[in-house]
């Protein structure tokens, strides 16, 4: 039985749901349901706060989950990191209102509001600093309006939250952050385990990747394939039309368009781009 730990709320929750549904495991019904269990995969999913799912997965109570790498790192529970998923990405920031400092040096004697005590406190001692870290739950950014901090160290998506409350960005990014499975440090995942990583791989790659076809002159095959490496070798076709060949090849999704010009350039012709519904490398 494969134990997985997933968000049941929050900004990682629908994404992360979705993702497993792609890779062809079940979802819940409604937000209510804690736990789904499905006996024919043989798995059963455990809907929890982000916060703990390194906990459980730490102890080995669960075998894999989806949690935020900040929640992670934060817990220091000995759970690892296995995979980005490539969602939830944010920073994780100090912030004060505009002029109370320029970087975590600044901060000595200072006071800064946080719901992760262990990554501040971890940055300030890189910084050499002794401040006060004061642990809440959420909602930091308030804690500098009503007086009981002088900063705050918070997530940091698109930044509205902190301009909403008059506060400005400084220093470094602490952390860069994003969705990431997790399975115990200290254990060889099972084969399930490894069953579940290479699906969330090949959803992740299915999304990443375009499949791209197009004909070319024999003569400048090479060159075209040199646009288009594919992820092993390009496949490379005889057509009935002496002299050509098709080539198929995967390319990342980003590059569709320069590609496509690239390969216009060279002489490719009947260029074509699908998408792919799910791949395993
Ligand atoms: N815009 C965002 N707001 C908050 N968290 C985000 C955002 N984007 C990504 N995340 C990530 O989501 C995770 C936190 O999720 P969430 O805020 O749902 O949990 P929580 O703060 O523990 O719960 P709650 O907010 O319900 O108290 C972190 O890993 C964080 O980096
Ligand atoms: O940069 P933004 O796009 O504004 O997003 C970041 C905000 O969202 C999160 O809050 P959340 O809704 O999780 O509440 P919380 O602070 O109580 O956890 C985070 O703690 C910030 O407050
Ligand atoms: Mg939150």
């Amino acid at each position: 039985m494969l134990r997985i730990a997933m968000p049941n709320k929050g900004a990682l929750s629908e994404s992360a749901a979705q993702m497993l549904r792609e890779a062809g495991y079940p979802g819940r019904r409604d937000s209510k349901e804690l736990v789904v269990h499905d006996s024919e995969l043989d798995v059963e999913l455990f809907f929890l706060r982000p916060r703990d799912i390194a906990v459980y997965v730490g102890q080995g109570t669960l075998d894999v989950g989806i949690t935020g790498r900040d929640l992670l790192l934060d817990s220091c529970s000995p759970a690892a990191e296995v995979l980005a998923l490539g969602f939830g990405a944010s920073t994780f920031r100090y912030a004060g209102r505009p002029g109370t400092a320029r970087s975590a040096d600044d901060l000595a004697g200072r006071r800064v509001a946080t719901s992760f005590p262990v990554l501040v406190e971890n940055d300030l001692r890189k910084h050499g600093v002794e401040a006060s870290v004061v642990r809440l739950d959420g909602a930091v950014e308030t804690a500098v309006t009503l007086g009981v901090a002088d900063v705050v160290a918070d997530v940091v998506e698109t930044g509205t939250t902190l301009r909403n409350n008059g506060l400005e960005i400084f220093g470094d990014p602490i952390l860069k952050s994003e969705a990431v499975l997790i399975r115990p440090a200290d254990r060889e995942p099972s084969s399930a385990a490894q069953v579940l990583e290479r699906r969330l791989q090949g959803v992740l790659t299915a999304s990443r990747y375009v499949m791209m076809d197009y004909d070319i002159r024999v003569d400048l095959v090479e060159q075209a394939c040199s646009l288009t490496p594919g992820l092993e070798s390009p496949t490379v076709s005889p057509l009935h039309r002496k002299g050509y060949v098709a080539v198929r090849a995967m390319v990342p999704r980003k590059l569709t368009n320069t590609v496509m010009d690239g390969l216009y350039e060279v002489g490719a012709r009947a260029i074509l781009v699908t998408e792919i519904a799910a791949c395993r490398l």
